[in-house]
């Protein structure tokens, strides 16, 4: 991989190593965009077959959390971090405890919080060297566990979804097939459940599985066969890159709105699902509570607060599906060019000269 070109590529500010041989930390820090603000994402840990794939996926994940705080109306920019390592395996408190330094090293130009394979006490392991981190125990002050504030994201952009494809955003009836019910997925079917629409669910973790079909009388299908069921909306809360050429084909749903980061394998994807007439509900857009809900920690948490902005993704999914119709362009290059538009704009108000620049989120952390 050539770094520097991949960075120039997509307009890249940073990318941060940091090595620390006594916890085995090896970790990547990559800052895409600050224009709005410090750059916030989580960081992810995961068994990466190469220092270059670990590279890249926080590069990606990086710039995809710019679009979602720019989408969500945040005055943040996007970064993310992966930790190189098994998850269940790996992890030691001072792994995170020289992470956090490293992180506190870069000054709050890059704020954490949870994404795959991290949890709240490792945020609160982070919180002993730093304060640039969100997602820690409410017992600090903070909010916790952000995947069930995303799950009710990803409900509410889906009835939004839904309005446009079926004239109705009423989910009762309706079938919903739901690709990995772990964190997210589980409190998103909750909220389907109780809405009265019919679950159809996979994911690789039996147990995941049982409890979906226990507690929402669900019906389980094989990893594999997820994408032909009948269904009226398809939910992809697993992984990225699962809207390709091998399963739209498959796809009897008519709206797409689900939980997991980069769904389309490649932009391209996202025309295809146009053409076929199926609504997407572009990831970043859709999923993007838990960014919403960590970054009001930043103001001294409010889940009153949070909430109310978490409701504003069904006005956000609308706005994108609009910019779709009278430009009639599929709706994940409508949410790019409403996000990059919003960047653009604040760029131009904040151009003039200051001696001493500030910005809101200036004062946080400064205790
Ligand atoms: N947690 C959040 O607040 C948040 C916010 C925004 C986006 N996301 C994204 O949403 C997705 C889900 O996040 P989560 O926190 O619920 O993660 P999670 O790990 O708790 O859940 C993912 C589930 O998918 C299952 N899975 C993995 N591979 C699968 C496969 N091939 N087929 C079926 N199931 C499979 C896993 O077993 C697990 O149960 C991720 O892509 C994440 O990046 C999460
Ligand atoms: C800031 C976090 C809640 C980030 C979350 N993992 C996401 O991808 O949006």
């Amino acid at each position: 991989m050539n770094i520097f070109s991949y960075m120039e590529n997509y307009d890249y500010e940073q990318l941060v190593f940091c090595q620390d041989a006594n916890s085995g930390l090896k970790a990547i820090i990559a800052i895409h965009d600050t224009t709005l603000g410090p750059a916030l994402g989580g960081t992810r840990m995961w068994t990466y077959a190469s220092e270059s794939e670990a590279i890249e996926d926080a590069l990606r994940l990086a710039r995809g959390m710019t679009y979602k705080a720019a989408g969500a109306g945040l005055n943040l920019g996007g970064g993310k971090a992966v930790i190189i390592g098994n998850p269940r395996t790996d992890k030691n408190p001072e792994m995170f405890r020289a992470f956090g330094r490293y992180i506190q090293g870069l000054n709050g130009r890059y704020i954490t919080a949870e994404d795959v394979g991290t949890t709240v006490a490792d945020m609160d392991l982070i919180h002993l060297e730093t304060d640039y981190v969100t997602g820690v125990s409410p017992a600090f002050g903070s909010s916790g566990n952000p995947s069930p504030v995303t799950a009710y994201g990803v409900y509410r952009g889906m009835k939004a979804a839904a309005k446009e494809a079926f004239g109705t955003d009423d989910l009762s009836g309706k079938t919903i097939a739901v690709q990995g019910v772990g964190n997210v997925a589980y409190n998103l079917c909750r909220h389907l459940h109780e809405e009265g629409a019919h679950l159809i669910v996979t994911d690789i973790n039996k147990d995941n599985v049982q409890r979906a079909i226990d507690d929402f009388g669900a019906k389980a299908v094989d990893p594999g066969d997820i994408y032909s069921q009948t269904c009226d909306i398809f939910s992809p809360c697993a992984l990225g890159a699962i809207i390709n050429d091998e399963t739209i084909p498959q796809l009897t749903a008519r709206v797409v709105a689900g939980a997991a980061n980069n769904q389309l394998k490649e932009d391209r994807h996202g025309d295809i699902l146009q053409e076929r007439g199926i609504v997407y509900a572009p990831d970043y857009i859709i999923n993007a509570g838990g960014l919403i809900n960590v970054a009001d920690e930043l103001e001294g948490y409010n889940r009153d607060r949070a909430m109310k902005k978490v409701e504003t993704i069904y006005g956000n999914i609308q706005a994108v599906i609009e910019i779709s119709n009278r430009d009639g362009i599929p709706t994940y290059k409508a949410a790019d060019r409403m996000c990059e538009e919003r960047i653009a704009r604040v760029q131009r108000s904040r151009s003039t000269f200051l001696r001493d620049g500030k910005h809101a989120l200036s004062r946080i952390h400064h205790k």
